[in-house]
Parts: C-alpha cells; sequence; structure tokens
C-alpha cells in the first residue's frame, strides 16, 4: 500500500514536471515565434503587407482554403481579382508576412521585377521545398524538380536538343492531323443536315486533342493508343484511362504526404495509387523498347551509337542521347562523370513532357475558343489573314511567321487568363529588389527594397498580365492587337493606375515566365496553338450554346472564361460550341 502511494505520487510529480517542462518549451517557441514575426515586420516596413498566420500557396490548395482574414486571407493573396490588391495599395510589391512561415514572403505584379529575378538564376533559385515541383517527381527525376545550374543543365540540354526546329516542323503537321481529328470526332459527327455541329466538352476534347499530338507515332512520345493483348502488360488498364487517372489524382501528391497517401482508406486514393503503378509499367516497357530498338541498329559495322541518326520522336531523342553519352562516358575511361540522363531521369522526363505538354495547351485552347467564341470578329480577321498570307493553301511551320494574328490571339487569351498563375522564386543570398508605387494623381516613383536570403517571391503572372503600367489601362479588354502593335501611347482615362501621365512599354509576356527557367515547351506550344487558331478559324465559324435561352453575354463570359478552376493549371468549366462550317 505504502509503495503504491509513493508510486501514484511520484508518477504525478513527474506528470506535472513534464507538463511544466512542456508548457515552458511551449511558450519559448511561441515568444521565438512572435519575436521572429516582429522581426519579418520591421524589415518589409514601408511596403503594404497582408499579414497571415498560415501561407496557403500550392496550387490547388490555395483556392480551395476557407478565406479567413488574419489567418489565412486566401482571397487577399492568392489568384483572386489578380489586379485588384496592387491597386488597392498603389504598390506592384506586397510582403506577406506570416507567423507561421519562417523567411519573408512577397508578392509581385511587375513584369520588371520578374525580368531582373530572372536575369540573375544564381540568386533567384526554384525553391525546391515546394511540393509543387517535387510531388511530379513521381517516376524519376525530372527537369521541373532540378536546381539552377548544372543539374538543370544536364537535363535541359538533352531536352532542348529533342525540341529543335525540325521538331516543330513535326509539332506542326502532328497538329493539323489531330485538329482533322477533333473535326471528324466531336464537330462532323454531331453535325445536323444545315452544316452545324455542336462539340460538347471543349475541354475534354482539346484535352484529347493535344494529347494526341504529343503521342503522335514518330514525333511524340508513341503511346500504346490500342488496348494492348491481356498478357503482353502487366495491367488491365488502358494507357489512357492510367494516365487520366493519374493526372487526376496528382493534386493528392502535392497536399498529402506519401506515406499518409498510401494509408487513406479510400476506393478514390486506392484507385489512384493502381494507376500510378500501371502508368510507370506503361512509362519502363516503352523507354525498354525503344532502347532495345536503337541497340538493335548497331549493327556489326557500326562501331557507336553515334553512327545511328537521332530519331525525330521525343522518346527515341531522349533514349538516343543517354546512350551518346554513355558511350563517350565509356571511350573516355569512365571518368567524364555523369553528363547524360539516366533511366529513372529519362522516364521522370517523358512524364512530365507528357503531362506539361499536353495539360497546358489543352486549358489555354479551350480559353482561346471561349474568347473567339465570345469575340467573333477575330475569328473572321484570323480568316482573313490565312486567305491573304496564304492565298488558299494549307500553311506549314515554314509559313507561320505569315500568321501573326493567330499567335496574337491565343497570347491575348493566355494574358488575360494566364493558366499557370503564378511562379516561385527562393533568394539564396541578400538581394536589392526593384519596385514601384504610385499615388492617385498618377504619380509614379521607382523603389527598392532589400530582400533577406532565404525569401521567397512570388511572381503573381496573373497579375503581371493584367498590369496597366505594361498593358495600359484597356488592360482588361480582349485585344489582340496589343501584341501585334508596339509604342501605344498614353490614353487619358480616370482609372487610378500607374500608367498615367506615363508611356506605356509594352509587355512583356510571362505566361510561360522568363529567362532560363521559362517554359522549355514554349516553342513547341507556340507551334500547336498557332496552327490550332489558324486551322480551325480558316474552317468554322463558332458560338457558345448558351446554358438557357436567356442566358447574357456577360453570364456567358463569367461561365465561359471567369469561372475557372485551379487543378494544377487553370481550367475553364465544361461548356459547349457550335461550330458552322465556312462558305467558301
Ligand atoms: C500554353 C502552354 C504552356 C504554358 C502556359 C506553360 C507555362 C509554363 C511555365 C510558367 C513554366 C515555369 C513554371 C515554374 O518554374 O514554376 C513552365 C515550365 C515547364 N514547362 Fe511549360 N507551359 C506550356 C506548355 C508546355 C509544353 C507544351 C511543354 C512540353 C512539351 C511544357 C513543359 C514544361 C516543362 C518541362 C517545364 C519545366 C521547365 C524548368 O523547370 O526549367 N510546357 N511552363
Amino acid at each position: 500500500m505504502a509503495t503504491n502511494m509513493f508510486d501514484s505520487s511520484t508518477i504525478n510529480q513527474a506528470a506535472t514536471a513534464s507538463l511544466f517542462a512542456v508548457s515552458v518549451i511551449a511558450a519559448g517557441l511561441m515568444v521565438y515565434q512572435i519575436l521572429r514575426y516582429a522581426q519579418l515586420l520591421w524589415h518589409v516596413r514601408g511596403l503594404p503587407s497582408i499579414p497571415t498566420l498560415f501561407m496557403g500557396f500550392e496550387p490547388g490548395t490555395r483556392t480551395r482554403l476557407p478565406h479567413i482574414p488574419w489567418v489565412c486571407p486566401v482571397k487577399d493573396y492568392t489568384v483572386y481579382h489578380p489586379w485588384l490588391k496592387y491597386q488597392r495599395v498603389r504598390s506592384d510589391l506586397i510582403a506577406l508576412p506570416s507567423l507561421l512561415s519562417p523567411s519573408s514572403t512577397y508578392i509581385t505584379s511587375s513584369p520588371s521585377l520578374h525580368q531582373f529575378m530572372a536575369s540573375k538564376p544564381h540568386i533567384f533559385h526554384k525553391p525546391l521545398y515546394m511540393k509543387r515541383y517535387t510531388a511530379l517527381d513521381l517516376f524519376g527525376r525530372t527537369v521541373l524538380s532540378t536546381q539552377n545550374g548544372p543539374e538543370y543543365r544536364r537535363h535541359s540540354s538533352i531536352i532542348k536538343r529533342c525540341l529543335g526546329d525540325r521538331a516543330m516542323e513535326d509539332v506542326w503537321d502532328a497538329m493539323r492531323w489531330a485538329t482533322e481529328v477533333f473535326v471528324q470526332q466531336d464537330i462532323e459527327n454531331e453535325m445536323s443536315e444545315g452544316g452545324v455541329g455542336v462539340a460538347g466538352d471543349i475541354m475534354e476534347a482539346m484535352n484529347r486533342l493535344t494529347l494526341l499530338v504529343i503521342g503522335r507515332k514518330g514525333f511524340g512520345i508513341d503511346f500504346p493508343w490500342n488496348p494492348v493483348p491481356s498478357g503482353s502488360w502487366d495491367s488491365e488498364l488502358p494507357f489512357r484511362d492510367a494516365l487520366h487517372l493519374v493526372e487526376k489524382g496528382i493534386l493528392l501528391e502535392i497536399i498529402l504526404p506519401p506515406w499518409l497517401l498510401t494509408l487513406i482508406p479510400s476506393r478514390r486514393v486506392k484507385r489512384y495509387l493502381r494507376a500510378r503503378k500501371t502508368f510507370m509499367t506503361y512509362l519502363t516497357r516503352m523507354y525498354e523498347a525503344k532502347n532495345a530498338e536503337l541497340t538493335a541498329d548497331l549493327g556489326l559495322d557500326k562501331k557507336n551509337i553515334k553512327d545511328v541518326p537521332p530519331p525525330s520522336d521525343l522518346l527515341g531523342a531522349l533514349v538516343h542521347s543517354q546512350l551518346t553519352e554513355e558511350e563517350e562516358t565509356r571511350l573516355a575511361g569512365g571518368d567524364r562523370g555523369l553528363a547524360g540522363l539516366k533511366k529513372s531521369e529519362i522516364i521522370g522526363n517523358m512524364w512530365i513532357l507528357i503531362f506539361a505538354g499536353h495539360e497546358t495547351t489543352g486549358s489555354a485552347l479551350s480559353f482561346t475558343l471561349a474568347y473567339l467564341a465570345l469575340y467573333p470578329e477575330w475569328q473572321d480577321k484570323v480568316y482573313e489573314e490565312c486567305k491573304e498570307a496564304c492565298g488558299g493553301v494549307t500553311p506549314t511551320y515554314r509559313d507561320m511567321h505569315k500568321l501573326p494574328l493567330a499567335q496574337a490571339v491565343w497570347q491575348e487569351s493566355l494574358r488575360l487568363r494566364d493558366i499557370v498563375s503564378t511562379n516561385m522564386k527562393h533568394a539564396v543570398s541578400d538581394v536589392v529588389i526593384p519596385h514601384t508605387t504610385w499615388t492617385p494623381s498618377g504619380e509614379v516613383r521607382q523603389r527598392v527594397h532589400l530582400v533577406k536570403k532565404g525569401s521567397l517571391i512570388i511572381v503573381d503572372s496573373s497579375a503581371a498580365q493584367l498590369n496597366p503600367f505594361y498593358w495600359g489601362d484597356d488592360a482588361l479588354t480582349f485585344n489582340p492587337l496589343r501584341h501585334i502593335h508596339h509604342g501605344r501611347t498614353h490614353s487619358n482615362t480616370t482609372c487610378s493606375s500607374p500608367s498615367q501621365g506615363q508611356e506605356r512599354a509594352q509587355g512583356p509576356f510571362v505566361a510561360f515566365s522568363l529567362g532560363q527557367r521559362q517554359c522549355i515547351g514554349k516553342r513547341f506550344a507556340e507551334t500547336e496553338m498557332t496552327c490550332f487558331v489558324n486551322a480551325i478559324c480558316a474552317t468554322f465559324r463558332f458560338s457558345p450554346v448558351k446554358a438557357h435561352s436567356e442566358e447574357t453575354w456577360d453570364e456567358m463570359h463569367w461561365r465561359l472564361v471567369e469561372s475557372a478552376t485551379e487543378q494544377i493549371t487553370y481550367q475553364p468549366g465544361k461548356f459547349s460550341l457550335r461550330f458552322e462550317r465556312r462558305q467558301r
């Protein structure tokens, strides 16, 4: 009995002491955090700021979090009304001091600051601690998750070699073919007597279209499109379905840690994990088949892989460059270090090229069709441009430069409805950055701010594309000509914007980011989109299908372009278009 009493009082004392120790540690941490937060606030004094407890800036999550002022003011610092938050505080740089985040965070709508950062890749690194980059390393390391410097160069030099002018000619031809497939499957199959066809789900159709381009046999990654005979592949899921499920589930990888994902007892999550495994099998088999095909070409009379011309398809070119690097390393006695890509990196990059190479362009083309349907006069102008430039002959890649309006149309759509929306940079040393403020009367001041090592700077590309300082007071108007005519003069409106009293500069257009780490597939996307806009306007006139007979133009505008939701990129909701063949 006495022993028990002694035991329980000892236990009570120990529990009280532990509680005390935990409370002291918690209080200490809290004081530390508050002091650090005060330091952050002191450092950004003079800049407008949006204080927050919690910073949720990953794509997919940021627009889904509840808006709670001071705790998680997502509507103030994310992508809602992109330009409004800068206009309110009359500064193109805003600080986002967060109590729970260890370093300063800023958000900018200035294309010039973006340009400044892009010109200093040794200072402004990729913040690879963010899951938006590393979560996509599902099947192997990708170029997207490499840091600036030798590792990035190792990946990008090989990928860029596969995306030269010769490949672009194939991209153009692949897009012409895919457009014909779209016309036959989505428009002509649905055509009525009067030559009018309704394409029911444009986003879905554009995703299919861009996937056809990247998977075109002989150019792209040569997908196993057709259901494979049972037994020859490890899975019963066709390639397209596996890809679709992986793309749908990718947000889970960004939101949840990998160990938690495997523990969740949900059918949806289990289905995703199974699709991920299947997709990996597909990628590995495609890689191995290509490797075997290329090494089989090394006949007795050919000494090494360099004698085999690089294939024009993306996967073939990647594997060829890997084999070439391996051969050179072998000839140099194995001491060249790793110059090429490993098998897992080729597989990782195949995935990222498939994913980034079709979802992005699919979204961008859907918005472009939406804008063209809402502003049909531009369809006719593109049609006239094509007639004049190509005189009734189908244009090829070499005619692309004669079609500036077809290009300006998708650029203007991407400017107004930016799809990647933000771009992150991490300062690895202290650096002074430029920014601009202005007064209600339009007096503009160029300022500088010292950014501390470790800070995160978020380029708010949606807002940068609407910044009236660069795009004029009519920045919200759909006008493709702004991408063609330069040197516009100031227009006298009453809007309080930094362009008042100033000659406006044009651009730069930042939807693909800028500098060394800009989109590696930019030329690919430009070629595809110009080809598609030209081809579709040359053949059809199209208009939105109303949701109900009373729907107004403003309501349609909201439904087609403004009600977009963010997955990994911004996507429009489901909408349909009515296509009518042009009379020639
Ligand atoms: C309208 C179409 C597209 C848009 C708006 C777009 C936009 C972007 C942006 C803004 C980035 C930089 C992201 C960041 O650093 O956070 C990026 C990177 C990238 N894009 Fe695109 N992209 C498009 C099409 C494509 C296509 C067609 C491909 C492939 C064929 C592609 C492949 C990539 C890859 C691999 C990266 C990572 C590059 C790096 O980390 O250095 N993109 N893209």
